[in-house]
């Protein structure tokens, strides 16, 4: 019988609206991810007043910069939703079938992401990128407002999905991917960020379980 250990107890890594059972069956990939984490939150870099005042710019650019921390970067990743997620598993906690990633950043790690999981990847694109027959959604985010675009077969319905991106903020941004899964049919299962801007409570505008690598700004 494996030793079941708590994942983390960091608020992090958390949802206040359901809960993802993290727990992990490996002691050793707990102790792994641990590292991981402290690695990467130590390789972010913060700008001021970027990009207009009173905003603090988290920059994630370091974790590509390097070939170490990029890898780092997906391991991490993929320890946390294949943990989560099992392929293995039947629903509610089975694996996933779609990675979705936002423009522009959640296009640095989700191909590779859905990759290592054996998932298809699927951009959502800020308005008037994509061919063909799209749905769309105009949302706010923490320093203006956007208009997010899918293309319209890029999610069957019944997909599991899980929306990737590098920060949660206001939460804006994350909840204008899951209408969009959702105007599809598709069921949005996780969401999965790099980082949390917690003030700002933007998972709580989210109705699926979030997780986030990092956290920041408290
Ligand atoms: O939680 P929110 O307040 O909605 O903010 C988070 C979003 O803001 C940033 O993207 P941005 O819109 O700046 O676009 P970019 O990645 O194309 O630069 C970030 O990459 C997230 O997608
Ligand atoms: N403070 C912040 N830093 C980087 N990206 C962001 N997206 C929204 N808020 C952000």
């Amino acid at each position: 019988m494996p030793l079941i250990v708590p994942f983390l107890n960091d608020p992090s890594t958390t949802s206040t609206s359901s809960t993802i059972p993290n727990i992990m069956t490996d002691p050793s990939t707990a102790e792994e991810f641990a590292v991981l984490r402290q690695t990467l939150k130590s390789s972010l870099r913060q700008y001021p007043d970027f990009p207009q005042p009173g905003i603090l710019f988290e920059d994630i650019l370091p974790l590509f910069a390097s070939p170490s921390l990029h890898a780092q970067l997906l391991r991490a990743l993929e320890i946390h939703v294949t943990s989560t997620f099992p392929p293995s598993l039947t629903p509610p906690f089975a694996g996933v079938d779609v990675v979705i990633g936002l423009e522009a950043r959640g296009f640095l790690f989700g191909p590779s992401l859905a990759l290592k999981l054996g998932a298809s990847f699927v951009p959502v694109r800020k308005a008037g990128k994509l061919p063909g027959e799209t749905v769309k959604v105009t949302y706010q985010k923490e320093y203006g407002q956007d208009v997010f675009e899918m293309q319209k077969d890029a999610v069957k319905p019944g997909q599991r999905v899980l929306v990737v991106d590098d920060i949660i903020a206001t939460g804006g941004t994350a909840a204008a991917a899951e209408d969009l899964v959702g105007q599809l049919g598709g069921e949005v299962v996780g969401f999965c960020f790099i980082l949390e801007l917690a003030f700002l409570k933007g998972r709580d505008k989210l109705k699926a379980p979030v997780f986030t690598l990092l956290s920041g700004q408290e």
